[in-house]
């Protein structure tokens, strides 16, 4: 059977790579020290911080962000320090031209949708209901984060498939990144692997591939399982 769900990542997806590392994590660098000094004690940063180790707190969230680790507690707080960036219209959520329309088409046609990406829950609602294109965070009825498990790591895909209620076999996967898309296959997901010439980005040539959302549409189309040439 075709897929019925999508399951899509942001970042080199959705999303230019250059707009999360030029804007948003600049963005998130730039005011932690002051957010935390004026926050730290809210609950929802004080809950945050409590899992984030060592004496020197801020010196770990530097450090993690130095490496871009995927660590919850950091993509916590990023997620907390970006609403206000797009609350203050700092910021505004990129999307290639191509995602709006399509995701528009996809869950008028019955499709559903969802996102996972490493950036918080908060983070990606954030991102798509400030985006370039308008209030999207309406289309998707899942924001799967880092509390899933890692994206490289199949078993986090069949936790998305379980607390989604659906099939592995039902949802295919729109990733940038051929590891992520090797671990969701293992679980069961169709994969679709896209390659945007703007970002960069490389073909694995283990996965269907898609220039943008428009060409994802035979990935929909395709049983899972049947060989893509
Ligand atoms: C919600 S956009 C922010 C993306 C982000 O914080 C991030 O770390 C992207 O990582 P990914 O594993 O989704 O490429
Ligand atoms: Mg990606």
């Amino acid at each position: 059977m075709p897929p019925t769900h999508i399951l899509t990542d942001i970042e080199g997806t959705t999303t230019a790579i250059a707009f999360v590392h030029r804007s948003l994590f600049p963005y998130a660098a730039e005011a932690l020290e002051d957010f935390l000094a004026r926050h730290a004690a809210r609950a929802d940063v004080a809950a945050t911080l409590r899992d984030v180790p060592g004496e020197d707190k801020l010196a770990t969230l530097r450090g993690w962000m130095a490496e871009d680790a995927k660590v919850t507690p950091l993509k916590a707080l990023q997620g907390l320090i970006w609403r206000q960036g797009y609350a203050e219209g700092a910021l505004r959520g990129h999307l290639w031209p191509d995602v709006a329309p399509a995701l528009r088409e996809w869950q008028a046609s019955g499709l559903r949708l969802a996102v996972y990406s490493s950036g918080s829950e908060e983070a990606q609602r954030l991102l798509f209901r400030h985006s370039e294109a308008g209030d999207l965070e309406g289309l998707f009825e899942g924001f799967f984060d880092t509390r899933m498990g890692a994206k490289r790591e199949a078993a986090s895909y069949a936790r998305i498939a379980g607390a989604w209620r659906a099939s592995p076999g039902a949802i295919l996967f729109l990733s940038d990144v051929a590891e992520e898309l090797d671990a969701a296959r293992e679980a069961g997901l169709s994969t679709c692997q896209l390659v945007r010439p703007e970002d960069g980005t490389r073909p694995s040539g283990r996965h269907p591939e898609a220039a943008d959302f428009i060409g994802v549409t035979p990935c929909l189309q395709r049983s899972e399982g049947v060989a893509h040439g």
